[in-house]
């Protein structure tokens, strides 16, 4: 039977570890301030947006979210993000995606400055992970949130085979560059990877990690026994439940440990942006911090 994740747990650990941190800046008269831009209605970010901002007030960081009607400009955005960036009270800032269509996102995100670009999807930021530099630079916050995860867990991904299925730059990308990082030999699948591939690759992978957005689309049986699998999919099915991307019934007897959805890697998430909030504006301020996890 697999161990579950308790991603609630761990994301709850460390806001308590990054509360810590954040009343260590306010003795040095020190506030990280969040700016979270949403544009549109979208009815699962305003949820996640309004969790991001409530979150972030219980361990003192001071956000804003700003918010734009669904046919707003790209321009607006772009004039906000230059405005934001030049505000010195703010030390990070976020665009939630996905955004309307009228406005590129690409040009949005490198628009932030690589300084205060939270979620690490600046292309800066995103060369410096690839190019697996050393000293400290913003990551995307679920793929680090995941590497926490395996990290809290005793999950050493050295030498390792981990199959990372699904290559977003939210999720797949970064999650494949951090497993490089740390030794971990990465097959990261995606959707004109041909199935008989997968299947292989699946059934010897150490580690699967699933963020396709495909309701069910792992199973017990294609799992290697012992197995540690990270579900990244949050879909929500027609009764109103959330399921992931793994056919959790029948994966969690086969797999040695095992994240739930909801509860797993969802929670971590909007942890692990208050973590690097707490990180950029320490940057920002030229003060160093102690690693979270130590403070517990
Ligand atoms: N700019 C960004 N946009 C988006 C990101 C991101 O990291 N940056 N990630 C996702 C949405 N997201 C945060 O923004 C997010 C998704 C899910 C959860 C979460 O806690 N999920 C719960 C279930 C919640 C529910 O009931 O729907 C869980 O899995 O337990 C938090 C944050 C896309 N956009």
């Amino acid at each position: 039977m697999g161990k579950l994740i308790d991603g609630k747990q761990i994301a709850k650990d460390l806001r308590a570890a990054v509360a810590v941190q954040t009343e260590k800046l306010a003795t040095q008269g020190i506030t990280p301030g969040l700016a979270v831009i949403l544009v549109g209605d979208d009815p699962a970010s305003e949820i996640y947006v309004r969790n991001k901002e409530r979150a972030a007030g219980k361990v003192g960081v001071n956000a804003q979210t700003i918010k734009y009607p669904a046919d707003a400009s790209e321009a607006e955005v772009l004039a906000k993000i230059a405005e934001l960036n030049a505000d010195d009270s703010v030390d990070a800032i976020l665009v939630q995606s996905p955004v309307p269509s009228q406005i590129d996102e690409h040009k949005v995100q490198e628009a932030i400055d690589p300084r205060k670009d939270v979620d690490g999807f600046h292309p800066e930021n995103i060369g410096r992970l690839y190019a697996n530099r050393e000293g400290y630079y913003p990551v995307a916050n679920t793929p680090r949130g995941i590497m926490t995860m395996l990290h809290h867990e005793g999950v050493d991904v050295a030498g390792k085979h981990v199959v990372v299925i699904g290559r977003s730059i939210l999720v797949g990308r970064p999650m494949a560059a951090l497993l490089q990082g740390a030794n971990a030999t990465v097959s990261l699948l995606h959707r004109y990877t041909p199935a008989s591939l997968t299947e292989l690759l699946v059934s010897e992978a150490d580690v699967v990690i699933v963020a396709t957005g495909v309701a069910g689309l792992i199973k017990g049986s294609e799992l290697k026994a012992g197995a540690v699998v990270i579900d990244v999919g949050i879909n929500r099915l027609e009764d109103g439940s959330l399921v992931g991307d793994v056919d959790f019934a029948s994966a969690e007897p086969v797999a040695s440990l095992i994240t739930p959805v909801p509860g797993g890697v969802g929670p971590m998430t909007i942890a692990t942006l208050l973590q690097t909030t707490v990180e950029l504006a320490a940057q920002h301020h030229g003060v160093a911090l102690e690693d979270p996890w130590q403070t517990i």
